[in-house]
């Protein structure tokens, strides 16, 4: 099966057919704070008022894209790296820019990764389920923001997060094990460190532990009543099998399972 697209809807969007309005009321204070730092240029009109107005929660969810169209514009460092996750979950990418890293022309295959080589026009979203605004110039990516918007798709902005519709978490993969940590845009580069230090938590083992268990849920289903499902599920995941399987005793770990059935 694909691999799932951990990401964060952020869901409250009051303003959502007003981009403009969406800059000047869903801004968050480390933005503002930012921009006072003379990292970003300042929203017009934003009040003070404004930026104390926290930004909605995000809703995590794990996305299937397999086959769907995913549009990234942009062909630099960020945007190589959503088309590597992307091309991951066995997604359609088609990329937008009139050029691209080294990298990313390497997974152009013009099959499930294809490139036009060209600036950015509103048909490119045509046929788009998702989009992905990743180019360094901010009004492009704030006129793939309108676009995507005006067409109702799900939109990620890589240098905007106060507007963007959903976040990408930094994401560690262990098999079907995916352990996505986001901090909504406050610190991406601590949502990559507590990552990395999950790396050390839950090794490799994990991929094979829950191949095991996975190939265990119809026989459990079949073989026990409903009432004694979580039981069993509760003890195969008490610590006993996911170390003999880490160890290399895949036929010890099955029979500790076999036994859980009786
Ligand atoms: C809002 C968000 C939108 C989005 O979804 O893209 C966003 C926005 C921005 N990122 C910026 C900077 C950096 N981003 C990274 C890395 C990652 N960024 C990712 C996600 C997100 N980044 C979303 C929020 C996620 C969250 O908060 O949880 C990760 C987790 C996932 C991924 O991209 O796949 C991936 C780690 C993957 C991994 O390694 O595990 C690093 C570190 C590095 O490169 O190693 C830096 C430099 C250090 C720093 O600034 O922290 C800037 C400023 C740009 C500038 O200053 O010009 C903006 C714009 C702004 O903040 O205004
Ligand atoms: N969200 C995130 O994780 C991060 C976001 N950023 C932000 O992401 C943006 C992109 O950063 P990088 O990839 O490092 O930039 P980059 O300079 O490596 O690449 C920019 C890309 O945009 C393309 N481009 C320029 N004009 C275009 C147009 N009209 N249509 C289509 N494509 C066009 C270029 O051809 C190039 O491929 C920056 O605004 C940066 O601030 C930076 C770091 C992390």
């Amino acid at each position: 099966m694909a691999g799932y697209f951990p990401c964060s809807y952020a869901v409250f969007r009051p303003f959502a057919h007003r981009p403009e309005q969406i800059a000047e009321h869903r801004i968050s204070t480390r933005c503002y704070n930012r921009a006072d730092a003379g990292f970003r240029r300042p929203f017009p009109g934003r009040s003070s008022e404004d930026a104390r107005a926290p930004m909605a929660r995000t809703y995590p969810v794990s996305l299937v894209l397999k086959d769907k169209r995913a549009v990234v514009v942009g062909g630099g460092s960020v945007a190589t790296r959503k088309v590597l996750g992307l091309l991951e979950c066995e997604a359609l990418v088609s990329v937008v820019a009139p050029a691209v890293s080294p990298r990313l022309r390497e997974l152009v295959d013009g099959v499930r990764c294809t490139w036009r080589a060209k600036p950015y026009e509103t048909a490119d979203l045509d046929e788009a389920d998702i989009v992905f605004a990743a180019t360094d110039d901010e009004d492009v990516n704030r006129r793939v923001y309108d676009d995507a918007t005006a067409a109702r798709l799900m939109v990620n902005v890589a240098d905007r997060p106060e507007v963007c519709t959903f976040f990408l978490p930094s994401v560690l993969r262990r098999g079907k094990l995916s352990i996505a940590v986001s901090t909504e845009g406050a610190s991406p580069l601590s949502a990559r460190r507590i990552r990395e230090d999950m790396e050390g938590r839950y090794g490799e083992e994990y991929g094979a532990y829950l191949e095991l268990l996975a190939s265990w849920r119809p026989r459990v289903s079949a073989a026990l009543p409903p009432e004694r499902h979580f039981a069993f599920w509760e003890q195969a995941s008490d610590g006993r099998v996911l170390a003999l399987v880490a160890e290399g005793r895949a036929d010890e770990a099955e029979a500790v399972l076999e036994s859980l059935l009786s």
